[in-house]
């Protein structure tokens, strides 16, 4: 799903009012019908204080329909108007009338604290005080009043965005912010609903279809794509029936260190559950027995030291290496490291302390093939780009650095995002169980797989990514957040494969409800 910037929704609704004929009201009416629809299917009609807060500009337009529909529906709702400006929108005018002939009780005019009312914790707040039209500082009273919203504890419904938030930046303060149970966003999810800084504004999201014009989106370039199971199964590569081991490369996995031999073989197995034909896995002497012991699909190769890598050769033609996962920084096989830089040919994932390496000596860089995958923790990536102000500044950079040295940045955490060139790859699998030693093994096993099998870097990085966090997701039910380890995740592997080509299950229908349609 498209990221859409605010820029390209304003253009969108613009379009799509001229395409389809319609006014911006109509457009407004459509939007705010949505959000009433989606509360009336869960509230049923029940009596709970809702209190809608509107702003003066189109969001709060929003606000307006939707209470509007729910006073004609027989609700228990409050209607505010957050008057922080004298510019009211043509939009909400119209919407400002129209609640007004439904009513005897207006909207209240909100112009300063004392103003507020008293919120119960049962209540609901629907925040329509500020949509993606914020461009400046807020009014401190209107600042006070989400804080009153917050200590409130009463669930909040932000429409479009929680108030408060722009698109494109983290807010200075927490307390400048609404913090929003749920958001309802027409039409695209924003960038910030997936970024450590500001996810925390909307617990959960959802966006609302409110009919933008399809053929502007389909053709629409946009800076951030949200990845799902519909943006992955394109790019998956089925199997041909007479393919045979060959046919899946052979992946060559570099690591590892005396007591930090258990990364090479998760990784090893992530590569061979991935679906490649050979692996094999270069360690130092001491890693030789364990792997063999512990993974006996994988051919194993040993440096000359004991200990720890020295110097990087083998006589296989790998399709694809990682490299990198508990090597070590020392300068030895800093030296073996640059040595192979320099002969290397094949594709690359690069990955924990080779990452530090990179940053150890950064002329190295210029030595990494066009296409290289580099999988950094926040840790790994600071190293490598330097300290951010904040999430935006850290997306910047991280371009900059794709962009610079022609290579693809996978930045790891709770929504990891794929970075290349231009563009943000936003994954939306994956869970805090992921939070524990070797899951990044795993990752960076498996997408040097993929590359093995002959997927393009960009797209084993995308769906390695996907699958990696599926994989999670499957047995989260069998394992919760904390007893979730490396290795089970592996195994979960085969059955998020499977999941890309499962349907979603339709609702039981039955026979007397079969017979009437
Ligand atoms: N075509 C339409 O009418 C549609 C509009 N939509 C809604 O429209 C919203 C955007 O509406 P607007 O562009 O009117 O903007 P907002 O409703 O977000 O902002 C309100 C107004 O306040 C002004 N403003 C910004 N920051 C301020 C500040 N700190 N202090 C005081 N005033 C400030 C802005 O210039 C703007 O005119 C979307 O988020 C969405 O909710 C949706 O209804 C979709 C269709
Ligand atoms: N809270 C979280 N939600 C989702 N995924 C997470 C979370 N925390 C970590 N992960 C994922 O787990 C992996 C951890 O990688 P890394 O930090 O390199 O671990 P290790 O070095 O122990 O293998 C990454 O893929 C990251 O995206
Ligand atoms: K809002």
């Amino acid at each position: 799903m498209k990221i859409l910037s605010k820029e390209q929704i304003y253009e969108g609704d613009k379009l799509t009012a001229q395409r389809q004929n319609i006014s911006s009201t109509e457009l407004m009416e459509r939007a705010g019908t949505q959000i009433f629809n989606w509360m009336h299917m869960r509230m049923q009609g029940a009596q709970v204080p809702i209190h809608v807060f509107c702003g003066i500009g189109n969001n709060g337009g929003d606000g307006l329909v939707l209470a509007r529909h729910l006073v004609n529906h027989g609700y228990n709702v409050h209607t505010y108007v957050v008057n922080y400006s004298d510019k009211r929108s043509k939009d909400f005018l119209v919407n400002y009338d129209r609640i007004k002939q439904v009513t005897k009780e207006w909207p209240t005019l909100m112009a300063c604290e004392e103003d507020f009312p008293t919120i119960t914790p049962e209540a609901i707040i629907v925040d329509a005080v500020f949509g993606i039209g914020l461009n400046r500082p807020i009014a401190d009273w209107v600042k006070k009043l989400f804080q009153h919203f917050r200590a409130s504890k009463a669930f909040t419904l932000a429409i479009d965005i929680p108030s408060g938030l722009q698109t494109d930046s983290v807010p200075e303060s927490e307390n400048d912010v609404v913090w929003a149970g749920y958001t309802l966003s027409f039409q695209s999810p924003k960038l910030i609903f997936f970024l450590p800084e500001t996810s925390k504004y909307s617990v959960q999201w959802e966006v609302l279809d409110i009919g933008i014009d399809l053929e502007y989106i389909y053709k629409l370039n946009t800076e951030a794509e949200l990845i799902g199971k519909q943006e992955v199964l394109p790019i998956y590569k089925p199997r041909k029936r007479f393919s045979h081991k060959g046919s899946f490369g052979h992946a060559l996995i570099v690591g590892g260190s005396y007591g930090k031999i258990g990364s090479v073989t998760l990784s090893s197995k992530a590569a061979l559950v991935s679906g490649v034909g050979l692996v094999s896995a270069y360690v130092p002497k001491c890693g030789y027995v364990p792997l063999q012991v512990a993974l006996p699909e994988a051919m194993v190769i040993t440096d000359e030291n004991e200990k720890f890598i020295s110097n990087i050769s083998f006589d296989i033609t790998p399709s694809a290496i990682g490299v990198g996962i508990g090597i070590g920084t020392q300068d030895e096989t800093l030296l073996a490291f640059e040595n192979f830089l320099k002969e290397n040919k094949a594709p690359l994932v690069v990955d924990a302390d080779a990452l530090n390496l990179l940053s150890k000596k950064t002329e190295l860089l210029a030595l990494l093939p066009k296409g290289t995958v580099l999988t950094p923790h926040p840790k790994e990536l600071e190293r490598l780009i330097g300290e951010w102000k904040d999430d935006f500044d850290k997306l910047n950079k991280t371009k900059a650095f794709s962009k610079k040295h022609e290579v693809i940045v996978v930045v790891k955490g709770a929504n990891t995002i794929t970075v290349f060139q231009d563009k943000y790859y936003v994954n939306t699998t994956g869970n805090p169980g992921l939070a524990t030693a070797g899951t990044g093994d795993v990752l960076m096993g498996i997408i040097a797989g993929l590359i093995t099998q002959g997927y393009e870097p960009l797209s084993a990085s995308v769906f390695g990514v996907y699958l990696h966090g599926k994989a999670a997701d499957i047995i989260l039910e069998d394992f919760g957040y904390q007893s979730m380890i490396a290795s089970y995740v592996i195994d979960a592997v085969a059955e998020a494969y499977i999941d890309l080509f499962k349907q979603p299950e339709q609702p039981q229908v039955s026979e007397a409800e079969q017979e009437e349609s």
